[in-house]
């Protein structure tokens, strides 16, 4: 465990102690319902607040994601996008609000510190993630990981000795080997090369059709301008813009990130 997640799960359980002690409701999994009128694998936070002591990193954020979706979120540093995160992957509660969500949902993610066993190799730290868990995928979903993102030539490194890009697509590796239904990546591509920036993002696009739903936060708008379904920009932790991301609005935000 990093020292953010650390952090992330202290304020988890600060914000549970809290609750009970207003007296609302010591029943905390009534924030992160299912619910049976939504399509299956849509994730919705209705009204949705987060605060750190004294400083709100989201304000009242209404927001779906879809299945299907590959789904952009953009913002300038501090504008709540790794809370955003944090709070769909279940890592933290909100302050107020609601989010909801069906129980079969999994979800994979890589918006912290690297997390893999530096002594062993890229495909051992691989098998291990994958069978963590119930219902692993077959060994075989290693081997595709290995070739669609350009991990083979690193397959039998050791982790803690890779170069940046290797160690990116490994998070990136490790984000996937459950196969799961909602990916949540952060700036999936930096410090990788052209080459494989073009498979990786061709491999995400498919993974996508299978009504799964991706969420990337990047300040790269301009590489994925093709690629997005729909866009949310925060700012300030408020909902700036949500929507079909035409040529305008990249335009727009793009202008906001530089
Ligand atoms: N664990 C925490 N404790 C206190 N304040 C926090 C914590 N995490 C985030 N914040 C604050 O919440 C606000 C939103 O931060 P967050 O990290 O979500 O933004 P971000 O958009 O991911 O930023 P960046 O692009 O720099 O990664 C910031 O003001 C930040 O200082």
């Amino acid at each position: 465990m990093t020292d953010t997640d650390s952090d992330l799960d202290a304020d988890a359980n600060a914000d549970v102690t809290d609750r009970r002690s207003r007296g609302q409701g010591a029943d905390t999994s009534a924030d992160v319902d299912g619910d049976a009128d939504r399509n299956t694998g849509t994730l919705a936070l209705t009204d949705v607040t987060k605060r750190y002591g004294e400083t709100t990193a989201l304000e009242d954020l209404t927001l779906e994601f879809r299945p299907g979706t590959f789904h952009g979120l953009i913002g300038p540093n501090g504008s709540g996008k790794t809370t955003l995160f944090a709070l769909l992957a279940g890592l933290v509660r909100p302050s107020s609000g609601r989010i909801e969500r069906d129980d079969a949902v999994t979800v994979g993610y890589s918006f912290q510190e690297p997390r893999f066993y530096p002594d062993l190799t890229v495909r051992e730290n691989l098998e291990i993630f994958r069978g963590f868990g119930d219902d692993p995928p077959p060994a075989s979903w290693i081997e595709t990981l290995l070739a669609e993102l350009r991990l083979e030539p690193a397959a039998d490194r050791r982790a803690g000795e890779l170069s940046g890009g290797f160690r990116k697509k490994l998070d990136l590796g490790l984000a996937l080997v459950k196969r799961p239904q909602f990916l949540l990546l952060d700036e999936p591509l930096a410090d990788v090369d052209d080459y494989s920036r073009r498979r990786i993002r061709a491999f995400l696009e498919d993974y996508r059709r299978d009504d799964r739903t991706i969420v990337i936060s990047t300040h790269n708008v301009a590489a994925f301008a093709e690629t997005l379904d729909r866009l949310t920009v925060l700012v300030d932790g408020e909902l700036r813009f949500d929507g079909v991301p035409d040529d305008d609005v990249v335009e727009q935000y793009r202008e906001l990130l530089d």
